[in-house]
């Protein structure tokens, strides 16, 4: 589904050009979990604000279900992101003043869905994270590990082709942590949810199918978890 070939990536900072992204190539097939690691300032962000078309300046190949990225316009981006990612961060994101059910259903409203319609999906999302009866509740009226179960849910609700998960259990307990993880590895399965993770800790990481290592901004290793 995702192939990236001899992707390079520079910033220009003042006359400096800094070198992110060194000769980067990969695929990741529909329905797989795969964890991306590294340490800070390797460039693991840079990787995936392109995969997730937030950056389409970049060298070499991005070729999505056998599209190139290459000479998409800006508009064909933002269709691409709402189309195809699913977007989790570590800190929620969630809206403090909108309801749970709000939160969730707020991609459909912006993309044209009439609210009985959106109404429905949105119970049936919560039921898919394990959070049935709490639509009515305001976010902080949760636990940080329910909190991120809906931005789960806001992320599944359009049927997203994968989930870019940046740091999701950055700002959870390990227990907590070990339930998203749970809560992924379940959507992974029954769903065949892909699922891109961005990760530090190895204990969140080694729950996936697969990690790559980023060291200085190429890959150092590509390996599945079993071997
Ligand atoms: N907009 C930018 N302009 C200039 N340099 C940038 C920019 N964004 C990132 N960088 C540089 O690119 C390198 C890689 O950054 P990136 O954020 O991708 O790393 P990371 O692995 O995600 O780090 P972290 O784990 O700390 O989030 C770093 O040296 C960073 O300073």
């Amino acid at each position: 589904m995702i192939r990236l070939e001899r992707l390079n990536k520079f910033y220009q900072q003042g006359d400096e050009k800094i070198h992110v992204l060194k000769d980067v190539s990969l695929q990741i097939q529909q329905g797989e979990f795969v964890a991306i690691m590294g340490p800070s300032g390797s460039g693991k962000s840079t990787l995936i604000n392109i995969i997730g078309f937030l950056d389409h300046q970049f060298m070499g190949q991005y070729r999505f279900k056998g599209e190139s990225m290459i000479d998409q316009s800006l508009s064909d981006y933002a269709r691409l992101r709402n189309q195809n990612v699913g977007f989790v961060f570590q800190n929620f994101k969630l809206i403090s003043n909108l309801s749970v059910a709000e939160n969730v259903g707020l991609p459909l409203l912006y993309a044209g869905h009439r609210r009985k319609n959106i109404a429905d999906q949105v119970n049936d999302v919560l039921s898919s994270v394990n959070l049935q009866g709490v639509g009515a509740k305001l976010p902080m009226q949760l636990s940080g590990g329910q909190q991120q179960r809906v931005a789960i849910a806001r992320a599944l609700i359009t049927r997203p082709s994968f989930l870019l998960a940046d740091e999701p259990t950055g700002a959870l307990d390990s227990h907590t942590s070990q339930e998203i993880l749970k809560l992924f590895i379940d959507l992974n399965h029954k769903s065949r949810s892909t699922i891109i993770m961005v990760t530090h800790d190895f204990q969140v990481a080694r729950l996936s199918q697969r990690i790559i290592r980023i060291l200085d901004g190429r890959i150092e290793s590509d390996r599945s978890v079993d071997q």
